[in-house]
């Protein structure tokens, strides 16, 4: 049997004007679980993020946390959930330990469980020497660490995190990545959002794909690409920079392909008959690669920039 949703999003739609933007969006996160959601710009990410907050109000649908009805939880239940938002928006003004009390004091919580959290989640974020810094001392990681610190002051039972490693070196996002892999051991439910299809592939049980305000498909990792992607990948360049044409081969030869700019990317049951034909080609560069959660991603959300806004 499959454990009880934490967090259950039931056919959402928002709209601005006539535009919609959140299309019957639905998905749940058992209690411990990660859910990835993972989209183009203005796929209706932060959108779905927000409602969840309570900072967009819905046109429709339901938000149920722990079985009850978000708007009925009222502050309470909102206390249950930490956000970090897409940009840091730690208080310069302020010490780094500065910023944690004041989000304790938001959060009515007595002094000294907020100095107890505070020491815990410094050293947790690995920032304990730089309690007494000014935010302007920390790197983009650290503050990034911060902003997570500081979204855990109350001890949420449910963490948004959007785009939570966005610019950030390799190295900062690795501890990102496990820091938020020890929140879950200690029983936090994640909801983040993502560009970055391997930090889905490596912090998420479920992963969905969402685009014009639409879940397109969503399951684990490893399932979307079994069942999107037949085998492996083989990505084809043309040396004078013009996408390779499949017009005239593809059809007899390869399932499927997908332009991405001058890449042309192919899959299929045939991929060693098209290899053989490219191999000893010198107008071509190519690359015989596994299949990704990135190639499920452009195939199921267009390649190539769109012109209505999107
Ligand atoms: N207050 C608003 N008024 C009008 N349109 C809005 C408003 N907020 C968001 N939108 C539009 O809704 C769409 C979805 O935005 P959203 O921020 O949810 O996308 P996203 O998937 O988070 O994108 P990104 O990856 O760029 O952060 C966008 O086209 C955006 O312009």
């Amino acid at each position: 049997m499959s454990n009880p949703a934490f967090l259950e999003l039931k056919h959402l739609h928002k709209q601005y004007g006539k535009r919609e933007i959140l299309r019957g969006v639905d998905f749940s996160i058992p209690a411990g679980g990660c859910y990835a959601l993972v989209g183009p710009n203005g796929a209706g990410k932060s959108t779905t993020v927000r409602a969840i907050q309570g900072l967009t109000p819905l046109d429709s649908g339901e938000i149920r946390m722990d079985g009850q009805t978000l708007s009925t939880l009222g502050a309470a239940g909102r206390a249950r959930i930490g956000v970090v938002p897409q940009m840091d928006n730690l208080d310069p003004d302020f010490s780094v330990e500065e910023n944690l009390w004041t989000y304790g004091r938001y959060f009515r919580l007595p002094k000294t469980r907020i100095r107890q959290r505070s020491t815990e989640l410094l050293d947790f974020m690995a920032l304990s020497s730089y309690a007494r810094q000014p935010i302007s001392a920390l790197s983009g990681g650290m503050q990034r660490r911060l902003t997570i610190a500081r979204a855990l002051i109350n001890a949420p039972q449910l963490l948004l995190l959007d785009e939570p490693t966005t610019g950030l070196d390799p190295q900062a996002r690795h501890l990102i990545w496990q820091r938020l892999r020890d929140l879950r051991r200690q029983g936090t439910t994640l909801l983040l959002t993502t560009h970055y299809m391997d930090e889905a592939e490596r912090l998420a049980d479920q992963v969905g794909i969402i685009d014009q305000g639409q879940i397109l498909a969503q399951d684990t990792p490893r399932g979307l690409i079994e069942s999107h992607i037949p085998g492996e990948v083989l990505e084809l360049r043309r040396l004078d920079g013009s996408t390779p044409d499949p017009e005239n081969w593809h059809q007899q030869q390869v399932m499927l392909s997908e332009r991405v700019g001058d890449t042309l990317i192919c899959y299929g049951q045939n991929l060693q008959q098209v290899m053989t034909h490219f191999v000893h080609n010198p107008d071509y560069r190519w690359l015989q690669r596994p299949a990704s959660l990135e190639d499920v991603f452009l195939r199921l959300t267009g390649r190539n920039l769109r012109e209505d806004g999107y």
